[in-house]
């Protein structure tokens, strides 16, 4: 986790997301620093998926700004929903991993060569050289051994962990965890947990996570932020939002996820 906080590296400014006549975040503000691991937790349906969309640029946001790694995305007024154009969304991908809630690998290739494609096909990589990176990256998350496996030999803990390899091969600034554990069985959440806990340490890479899985938030965050009705409607350290959380909201969310 981070000592010093850093220069902002995602920068949410007064964006507002609208699906037809549902309002989701409504001049939304919030950044995240270079470097800062931050959890947002909170009710179904509150928008926090909507963020990480957003910032993967999969949904299109229709007023406001965001920045993400230097590089400024906004609305043209009167010109309709930001729609990020092939340049930016190349830009984008370079710095931004994402891990889903369902996996998404590759059914048709070996995991090696889940984890090796992306580096190859989209970063110009050398065959042999993505090879080596994804063997350290699969030894990291436990599961070298596997290499020449199909998604389909693997367990579901085993595949989110193939899904964050994967995502680290092309050294992304920015790791997005969109309830990475949800669709698993409760057995298999501590060892996914204990890969992100190793990633927690990594001192430069920015991580946000969505999650329902509160141990996450305790665990590798620096910052948690208890989102509501599309704002974040009180943030604090680990300590503060779990031991003392000072709005109502906060404590009967807590009180409902952790009874
Ligand atoms: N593609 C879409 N079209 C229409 N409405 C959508 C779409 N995606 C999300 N929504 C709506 O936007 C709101 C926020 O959804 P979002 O998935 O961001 O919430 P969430 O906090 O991540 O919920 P959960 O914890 O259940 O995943 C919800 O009311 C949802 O129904």
């Amino acid at each position: 986790m981070t000592d010093t906080i850093n220069k902002p590296i995602i920068e949410f400014s007064n964006v507002t997301k609208r699906f037809g006549i549902l309002t989701v975040l409504d001049q939304f503000n919030f950044s995240v620093a270079q470097g800062e691991k931050v959890t947002l937790i909170g009710p179904s349906g509150s928008g926090k998926s909507t963020v990480l969309r957003i910032l993967m640029t999969l949904e299109p946001f229709q007023e406001g700004r965001l920045t993400l790694a230097d590089t400024s995305y906004h609305e043209e007024r009167g010109k309709g929903p930001f729609q990020a154009s092939e340049r930016h969304l190349r830009e984008i991908r370079k710095h931004v991993g994402m891990v889903f809630q369902s996996f998404n690998l590759f059914p048709h290739m070996t995991v090696l060569r889940n984890v090796v494609e992306a580096p190859v096909r989209v970063l110009g990589m050398a065959r042999a050289e993505a090879e080596a990176r994804a063997i350290e990256l699969l030894d990291m998350v436990g599961l070298a051994d596997k290499k020449d496996h199909y998604p389909v030999q693997l367990s579901g803990g085993q595949q989110q962990r193939v899904a964050i390899a994967r995502a680290l091969a092309m050294r992304p600034r920015v790791l997005l965890f969109d309830e990475p554990t949800s669709a698993l069985d409760p057995q298999l959440v501590g060892e996914v947990l204990s890969v992100i806990r190793g990633l927690a340490h990594e001192h430069d890479l920015t991580m946000l996570l969505v999650t329902h899985e509160m141990r996450f938030a305790r665990e590798v965050s620096d910052r948690v932020c208890f989102f509501d009705k599309g704002r974040i409607c009180e943030q604090g350290s680990p300590e503060e939002i779990f031991g003392t959380p000072k709005q109502e909201r906060t404590r009967e969310f807590l009180s409902s996820v952790l009874a």
